[in-house]
């Protein structure tokens, strides 16, 4: 690997006009220039000093890596806060020196307190001298003496690509770096830079107040941006008036690019300038040339944009934005409960074509009855047929606050979004499942025994399904475990249990009365389902079963 890079180092030394990174490996890229900084950088690399692979130490994993030198800002939508967010959504691990701390909400700004140079010095150091992130982004740089010593750093720890976001005036209009750091960024800055990501303002200012106007007047500006020294411009339309589309323009000191995206209507967008600068930086961290690093970042901002237009954060005028995308479905999930138990619906799709109902037609009527959990237990739909059911009963599940679960398929599970997977001992296991779903969805698990119940304790299951309990004809071949058999997997499991096979209103009574407390409720599926009246059914069943809880208390 060290022979392949300097084969690569030997022969970029020599290249005219050197720009875009070439991969060596996965998140390793070498940067070809003839520049002074440069050449720091590929001796670096030449010395191992840059992350690289280290020969027999297979065992360990480099990650990605971006080094932020920014502002914190309070509210974190934007500054650091959000460059941590948007490397984290992108599976890059980010470090921070901090060059200022503001106070900051939706309103704006109400204070800014810059940290003393020699203590970002101080930062710079402990990060670069031991961390070799593999790319450093700026943000807010409130002072001339702190873009110097950054630049001096940067010489004494060269990385893969520096990407500067030349942060001047927060959203709200608030002055975060003042004029007077405009010659040090065109000085010593920009000629360092493998990309620069001005707005409409910042551009302007950077070029002494040209006013920008138009697409033309960017290109003219990234072109203007481009002799003062970066390898690439990326001019950022979003404040251009009079268009419907954000139109950004980059260049590359030979082509122009525009990146074209319907305008999201959203206060949201609090932090897209530092979140779009992080992802570039992410992206290149990875190993991405330049291009595809803006195009992926720009794909990035966009999705967690239209994901974040309806969010709301604080009172004031601009929001921030939710860069892992979880924040809704988030709210609209409700932990786990184990009395979501209680009266637990298995729809099958042979019950409702022989009754002339759909899918969501039967979940609806389960649930206005009572039902407390639902489980898609489709065996005989097309995927595409399934996915699209299990979108339209999670709506309605959703509404009502009732989990949706999805037998066998943690791919629909996975693509629908639903709350979890109900699989048995010759699906996926448990442990797999938990890996594929996360922390948060509910995977529940047939056991028969106590020894398959122990395993789904230990796979991270969140229930256990026992049965059949009695005969069914629903499942072929399934082997009835009776009350016993049920008794002995509850009094056994640490998890709580659901009694299914051969239940209905004429013997969960005798099921609940087993009086062992993690006991939590029956699944059936043709008590419910292969019946004319599910709505009917399902009201039944529910009185029957609190009928029994009052027998028991
Ligand atoms: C709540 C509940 N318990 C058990 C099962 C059975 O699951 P499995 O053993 O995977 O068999 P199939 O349902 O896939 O035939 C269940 N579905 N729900
Ligand atoms: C899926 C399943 N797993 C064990 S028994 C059974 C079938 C339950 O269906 P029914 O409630 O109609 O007996
Ligand atoms: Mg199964």
């Amino acid at each position: 690997m060290a022979y392949f890079c300097s084969q690569v180092l030997s022969t970029s030394f020599f290249t005219p006009k050197p720009q875009i990174p070439v991969l060596l490996s996965p998140g390793v890229a070498c940067i070809k220039s003839s520049q002074p900084y440069r050449f720091l950088h590929l001796k670096a690399m030449q010395d191992n000093k840059v992350s690289m692979p280290t020969p027999g130490d297979e065992s360990k994993v480099r990650v990605p890596h971006v080094l932020t030198v920014a502002g914190s800002d309070s509210g974190a939508g934007a500054g650091i806060q959000a460059d941590l967010k948007a490397c984290a959504a992108r599976g890059v691990y980010c470090s921070t020196v901090i060059t200022a701390v503001t106070a900051q909400n939706t309103l704006g700004v109400q204070g800014v307190n810059i940290v003393p140079e020699d203590f970002v010095a101080e930062q710079l150091r402990s990060v670069l001298s031991d961390m070799s992130p593999n790319v450093v982004k700026t943000g807010m740089l409130p002072s001339t003496g702190i873009v110097k010593t950054l630049c001096q750093s940067l010489k004494e720890f060269p990385v893969q690509a520096l990407v500067v976001d030349p942060v001047m005036v927060s959203t709200s209009g608030h002055t975060l770096a003042g004029p007077s750091i405009l010659d040090s960024f065109r000085e010593e800055l920009l000629p360092m830079a493998d990309i620069v990501t001005p707005n409409l303002k910042e551009a302007s200012a950077l070029l002494g107040g040209v006013p920008l106007e138009t697409i033309a007047d960017m290109r003219s500006a990234a072109k203007a941006i481009h002799d003062i020294g970066p390898r690439n411009v990326l001019v950022k339309g979003g404040d251009l008036p009079v268009s419907l589309d954000a139109v950004d323009v980059f260049y590359d000191g030979e082509d122009f690019y525009e990146f074209r995206s319907s305008r999201i209507m959203t206060p949201n967008t609090h932090g897209t300038g530092c979140t779009l600068a992080s992802t570039v930086a992410a992206e290149l961290a990875k190993g991405s040339q330049m291009l595809s690093a803006v195009k992926v970042a720009k794909r990035y901002v966009e999705a967690a944009l239209s994901y974040s237009k309806n969010i709301a954060i604080g009172g004031g005028l601009q929001g921030p934005m939710d860069h892992l995308l979880k924040l809704k479905s988030n709210v609209l999930r409700r932990p786990f409960d184990p009395c979501d138990l209680f009266l637990y619906a298995v729809t099958d799709s042979r019950m409702n074509k022989k009754w002339g109902r759909s899918i969501v037609d039967a979940v609806k009527a389960a649930i206005e009855g009572g039902a407390s959990i639902i489980q898609l237990r489709e065996k005989e739909v097309e995927t595409s047929d399934f996915l699209e059911a299990a979108k339209a009963c999670l709506k309605i599940c959703r509404v009502h606050g009732v989990p949706l679960l999805i037998n066998d398929r943690i791919d629909v599970a996975l693509a629908s979004d639903a709350d979890g997977v109900h699989i048995g001992q010759s699906d996926m296991p448990a442990h797999v499942a938990r890996a594929l779903l996360g922390p948060d969805k509910i995977i529940g698990v047939s056991c028969k025994t106590p020894e398959q119940a122990q395993q789904a304790w230990i796979d991270g299951a969140d229930y256990i399904g026992s049965g059949g309990v009695y005969p069914t004809n629903t499942k072929e071949n399934n082997k009835t475990i009776g009350l016993d058999g049920l008794k002995t997997v509850c009094l056994s499991s640490k998890l709580p249990v659901v009694a299914i096979g051969g239940i209905g209103i004429s013997n969960a009574q005798a099921v609940m009365g087993l009086g062992v407390p993690n006991l939590e409720g029956v699944a059936v599926v043709s008590a419910l389902f292969d019946r004319e009246c599910v709505l009917t059914e399902t009201r039944k069943l529910l009185e029957v079963l609190k009928e029994s809880t009052k027998i028991a208390n």
